[in-house]
């Protein structure tokens, strides 16, 4: 049997387990089914997925991310800022602004602390600027152009698709009311619907403003999560690039699991603040043979 020690940590109720890897040796073929196993709530910890914090030859210290079936996202936003709030309050990082490196690329991450300094409350990432070329995002289609409010038909029903990439995939469907969004009828369809040959995480939104929106998502390999924070950026660059909201104007975002303030700024980047926490630690006991 193999001891890892764990730390358990949320972004707005979206949990993973995270394992330093500066101090824990993991092979690379044990990944997968450490991240399915730590995943299930029943026979191991219970969450998300796993979040891997890794020295990094580039960044200051670098992320990689599980989702609970087993596969690998290139980001995750509300990963992000809990892999800050660890690398600043495990002192792997000195300074309160520093970069992380991802499989998507490098964002710059800002701690805001508590009034001992010490502890981190919340996170301000500096998510980078979106993708919304439909074959980077990537997403099949007759033409080469951006995917805003295009007739999307799946399961007899005709819906209006918005596709933005933060890194990894997203398509936002706009509803009038979120309480009747058909999250758990379409959301295990359309992640997998073949027209995203990477699949895809899937977010109906209700806008409320121009700077307030509710949000619920499918994520991509996870199911129903309680937030998603490259899910809530893409959310608010789908609502400007439909007129819904403005560029450089802080939005609401209100998630099940609580609010991220995103905004799109004139010079391209996505800006995301929101809260991290520490769940718990402790030691998962994996009694699989590798
Ligand atoms: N929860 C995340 C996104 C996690 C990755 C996603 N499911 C994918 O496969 O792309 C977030 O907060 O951004």
């Amino acid at each position: 049997m193999k001891e890892i020690h764990y730390t358990k940590m949320h972004g707005l109720g979206n949990s993973y387990i995270y394992i330093n890897t500066f101090e824990e040796t993991l092979a690379e073929s044990e990944l997968i089914s450490l991240a399915i196993k730590v995943s299930n709530k029943n026979t191991g910890i219970g969450s998300d997925g796993l979040i891997l914090i890794t020295p990094s030859d580039q960044a200051d210290v670098g992320m990689r991310m599980f989702n609970k079936d087993g596969s690998e996202g290139k980001t995750c936003g509300n990963g992000l800022r809990c892999v800050a709030k660890y690398a600043f309050e495990h002192q792997l990082v000195q300074n309160e602004t520093f970069a992380i490196e991802t499989k998507a690329g490098m964002v710059e991450a800002y701690v805001h602390l508590n009034k001992d300094q010490k502890e981190v409350n919340e996170v301000t990432i500096d998510m980078g600027a979106p993708i919304l070329e439909r074959q980077l995002i990537p997403m099949l289609g007759e033409k080469d152009n951006h995917v805003v409010n295009e007739r999307f038909e799946v399961e007899n029903e005709t819906l209006f698709a918005t596709a933005v990439s933060m890194g990894n995939p997203h398509v936002i469907f706009f509803v009038d009311d979120i309480n009747q969004a058909p999250l758990y009828e379409l959301g295990p369809v359309i992640t997998n619907d073949n027209r995203f040959p990477e699949g895809v995480n899937v977010e109906f939104i209700e806008v409320i403003s121009e700077t307030e929106m509710h949000f619920r998502v499918w994520e991509r390999g996870s199911g129903v999560t309680e937030a998603c924070g490259t899910g809530a950026c893409a959310a608010t660059v789908a609502s400007v690039l439909n007129g819904q909201s403005k560029r450089n104007e802080p939005v609401t975002v209100h998630l099940a699991g609580g609010d991220l303030t995103i905004t799109w700024a004139h010079d391209g980047k996505v800006w995301m603040r929101g809260a991290a926490e520490t769940i718990t630690t402790g030691i998962y006991f994996d009694h699989s043979k590798h």
